[in-house]
């Protein structure tokens, strides 16, 4: 695959292009051969999907509990910091998943952040990046993760088939994210049954529950639709759940609380 950054001018386009460059780096620094031996070696995945099915089995919502420091829409969002406490906080307080962001400029993030926060707790975890190449699936998997976010909107669908591709062969689960009807048409043409309706506008970053009012009604009964991004009240859990979801990826309103544990079971409980 060739890496080439694609040339846009917006949030997404430039978090892209970032993104571009640090895989370039990366893959100078280890090539893919070496990175692809460490993924086939490392120890094995957490049932990512599964543990979303139980929570909503057990009539709970499946929580995705999102581990991030900073976001471009919200700036610095919890300091100080601690990945591994906010990994069995969001464990004690019943959420199925978390993601964490390992996105460096954007996000402070780091790998470390996701490593910390799997050995904390038995959580399944996605690594929650920017994949436009190989080379980070296999590193993601190498690192632990159990699952990756694959954005449609930035990528071909050609990119999208081979890093799902890749994903499947490393035994992870694959959260295709969506922002419109088009987008949602090229994620149904993937393996994955995870569907993620993202109500926020990654170029714009204008955050909007609507888009899942819209979208998730027109996912069909054999995937799993996932509301994603400014979920914040029980009421806003409910909307989602009336739209069709009852799984729920949520960060910023959970990270903002001093109590994290019980915010994140407020939500949890909401149904
Ligand atoms: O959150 C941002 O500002 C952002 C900007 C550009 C690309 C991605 C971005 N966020 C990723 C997400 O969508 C959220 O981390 C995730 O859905 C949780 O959203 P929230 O509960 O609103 O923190």
């Amino acid at each position: 695959m060739n890496v080439a950054a694609p040339i846009l001018s917006d949030t997404l386009a430039r978090i892209l292009a970032d993104k571009y460059e640090e895989v370039r780096e990366r893959s100078a620094a280890m090539p893919l051969s070496e990175v692809e031996h460490q993924a086939r070696h490392a120890g094995p995945t957490r049932d990512f999907t599964g543990a979303l099915c139980s929570a909503v089995a057990e009539g709970r919502v499946g929580l995705i509990a999102e581990i991030k420091r900073a976001s471009p829409s919200g700036g610095l969002i919890r300091e100080p910091f601690e990945p591994a406490e906010l990994a069995r906080a969001y464990e004690r307080a019943g959420a199925a998943c978390l993601s964490v962001l390992t996105d460096a400029p954007w996000f402070q993030g780091d790998l470390g952040h996701m490593v910390q926060a799997r050995g904390a707790c038995a959580l399944p975890v996605l690594r929650k990046d920017f994949m436009v190449h190989p080379w980070q699936v296999f590193e993601a998997r190498a690192m632990g993760a159990d699952a990756i976010l694959l954005i449609l909107a930035a990528l071909s669908d050609e990119q999208a088939h081979e890093l799902e591709d890749i994903a499947r062969s490393l035994d992870m689960a694959v959260l295709a994210e969506v922002h419109d009807a088009r987008e949602l048409e090229r994620a149904l043409g993937l393996e994955t049954r995870l569907i993620g309706v993202n109500n926020r506008n990654l170029k714009t970053l204008v955050t909007d529950l609507a888009v899942s009012d819209e979208l998730i009604p027109q996912i069909p009964a054999d995937r799993i639709p996932v509301g994603e991004s400014g979920i914040r009240t029980p009421e806003d859990v409910r909307r989602l759940c009336r739209a069709g979801a009852r799984c729920l990826l949520v960060g910023e309103h959970l990270l903002r609380q001093p109590d994290v544990e019980e915010a994140a079971r407020g939500l949890i409980t909401a149904l």
